[in-house]
């Protein structure tokens, strides 16, 4: 098998798109048309899947949106179906912990891509996702919620952030060319002093779309030799609430559809 990203830079360039599509299911918000179904995030992300592949460079689905016996079902057959399209899967996770645990939460990588990894317990708590050579592993870094800058921004005392202390890990831990880092498009000035000191390591950028992040530095400083993701979730897989009555199954994933292309086509101004 090549390299994770090796993969991710060959489906880059087959659909011509850094798009991630966030596959975060949440139940609340599933149509009412499909609520009948045995596994209805199932039944929501394969039309979501059907309806988006074509601009997808992966599927991020979130983790906490499936952590319940059906959830894990239906995040399974999600994963087969995505696999089956010839789209890499990157779970975001944020797993980490001593090292038995992180040896079993890093079986998750035999059903996944890639996987982001929270880095607050170091580098032995990594060590079972680093070493594996042929999947993605993605460090939390300079995260998009309003408090990722409560301690991510925090000073050392050589002045440095944290967060930037992180990426100068990550980059070290990076020995298989296995390793990028996730930084919100809502940090754009982050985003650019990274890019600066860990060139070459690829970013997954959450938060443009529902977060209100800034697409161009997404791009302009999220791809390291072309390649990198941009991620939007509630902002492609929701798009069918605005444009559609919540009873027209074509429409609703079709305006699902409309909403990747859109943010291909935006990012791809900037590429
Ligand atoms: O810093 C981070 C890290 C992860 N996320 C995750 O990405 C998606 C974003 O969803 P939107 O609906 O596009 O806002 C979601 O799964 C987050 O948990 C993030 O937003 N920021």
């Amino acid at each position: 098998m090549t390299a994770f990203f090796d993969r991710l830079a060959e489906r880059i360039e087959r659909v011509d798109s850094v798009v991630s599509v966030g596959l975060d299911a949440d139940p609340d918000r599933i149509p009412d048309f499909l609520a009948d179904r045995d596994l209805p995030r199932w039944a929501f992300n394969r039309r979501i899947i059907d309806a988006t592949h074509e601009h997808a460079a992966c599927y991020k689905p979130n983790a906490a949106f499936y952590e319940d016996a059906d959830g894990w079902r239906a995040l399974r057959e999600t994963i087969a179906y995505a696999h089956g399209k010839d789209v890499p899967v990157l779970l975001d996770a944020k797993r980490a912990d001593i090292g038995n645990t992180s040896r079993q939460y890093a079986r998750l990588l035999d059903e996944v891509d890639a996987i982001t990894v929270n880095p607050y317990m170091g580098r032995d708590s990594l060590d079972p996702f680093l070493s594996r050579e042929d999947a993605g592993v993605f460090v939390l870094c300079r995260t998009s919620n309003p408090g990722g800058a409560d301690l991510q921004d925090l000073e050392l005392a050589s002045g440095e952030p944290l967060y930037r202390r992180v990426a100068a890990l990550a980059d070290l831990w990076n020995e298989h060319g296995n390793v990028g880092l996730v930084v919100g498009a809502t940090a754009p000035e982050e985003l650019e002093t990274l890019r600066t000191e860990v060139p070459d390591l690829p970013f997954l950028v959450p938060g443009v779309g529902a977060q209100g992040g800034d697409a161009e530095a997404a791009v302009e400083y999220g791809l390291a030799d072309g390649v990198g993701l941009v991620n939007s979730s509630r902002g492609i897989i929701f798009a069918g609430e605005q444009s559609s009555p919540n009873d027209d199954e074509g429409a609703y994933f079709g305006a699902a559809g409309q909403a990747a292309k859109r943010l291909k086509r935006r990012l791809n101004q900037f590429r």
